[in-house]
């Protein structure tokens, strides 16, 4: 199965206005799609309906082939919300607590988890290079630390998509280079699919096999390769763009 993600005819509002009209797109297993637009363009409702948060007024939706209606495999999505980096600092739990949480469904509620669970939450936090903060809090580690968490909680069931939105919002720029970093090499080596929704153009045109655009005209598709220049990003949102491009060149090495 080539098309991880199909979104057919899709069509939402809240309201009687459409926001979403028509939408239709795929993504391929393995991509790194970004998903950019100006503010309010339905990026983060568009991600609420692949998610079946929201329920489309129309159009059709399929995640790992199957139509969202009838999706039994939701432990294979993983979503990292807008919401995740707004963590109560104060929280009591530990970091392998806070990932061991994406477990419970294969612990079962009330009991404790036992030593391959314990390895799988070691397995997960070495993937984003976080084992040995395993018992340190969850609120005394930095922005950057956190979100490295949240995103080995998302991979402790072994998801096939990573749903992310605004993931680097309210933590520094080396911290934020460090996470588009681990998202590449993620997608890289485990063949993990990522669908990313950003306002950051310059970073994620780097990382990205595929971007689209939400705009007033509608959803447009573009290819990183080809480059995206200021006039293309300014003509999709409507307005003059500053684009900050990033020098990633050698920010695999970096990461960290
Ligand atoms: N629950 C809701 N009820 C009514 N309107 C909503 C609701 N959630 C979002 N909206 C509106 O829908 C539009 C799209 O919101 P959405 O959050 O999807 O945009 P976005 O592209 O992710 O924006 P941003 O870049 O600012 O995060 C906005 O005008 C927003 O105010």
């Amino acid at each position: 199965m080539n098309k991880i993600i199909e979104v057919n005819n899709l069509s939402f509002g809240y309201s009687e206005n459409i926001l979403l009209d028509n939408i239709n797109f795929s993504v391929n297993k393995g991509d790194f799609l970004g998903i950019i637009g100006a503010n309010g363009s339905g990026k983060s409702t568009l991600i609420k309906l692949m998610l079946k948060i929201l329920t489309p007024m129309s159009g059709e939706i399929k995640l790992l082939g199957e139509n969202i209606e009838n999706l039994k495999k939701w432990d294979k999505i993983g979503y990292i919300s807008q919401k995740a980096n707004s963590f109560n600092g104060n929280f009591p739990a530990t970091v392998e607590e806070v990932v061991e949480v994406n477990l419970f469904s294969k612990i079962g509620l009330f009991r404790l988890p036992k030593k391959k669970h314990k390895d799988m939450v070691y397995d997960a936090l070495e993937k984003v290079g976080m084992q040995d903060y395993r018992k340190r809090l969850i609120g005394n580690l930095s922005g950057g630390q956190q979100q490295r968490v949240f995103i080995a909680r998302a991979l402790v069931s072994q998801p096939e998509i990573l749903f992310l939105d605004e993931p680097t919002v309210g933590i520094d720029a080396k911290s934020e280079e460090a996470v588009y970093c681990l998202l590449a090499r993620l997608n890289k080596t485990l063949g993990l699919t990522i669908v990313m929704v950003t306002h950051d153009i310059g970073a994620i045109t780097v990382h990205a096999n595929r971007l689209i655009c939400l705009g007033e005209n509608g959803l447009f598709e573009h290819n990183t390769k080809e480059g995206i220049t200021r006039e293309i990003v300014t003509e999709i949102y409507g307005y003059d763009v500053n684009l900050h491009m990033h020098d990633y060149k050698n920010c695999c090495r970096k990461e960290g």
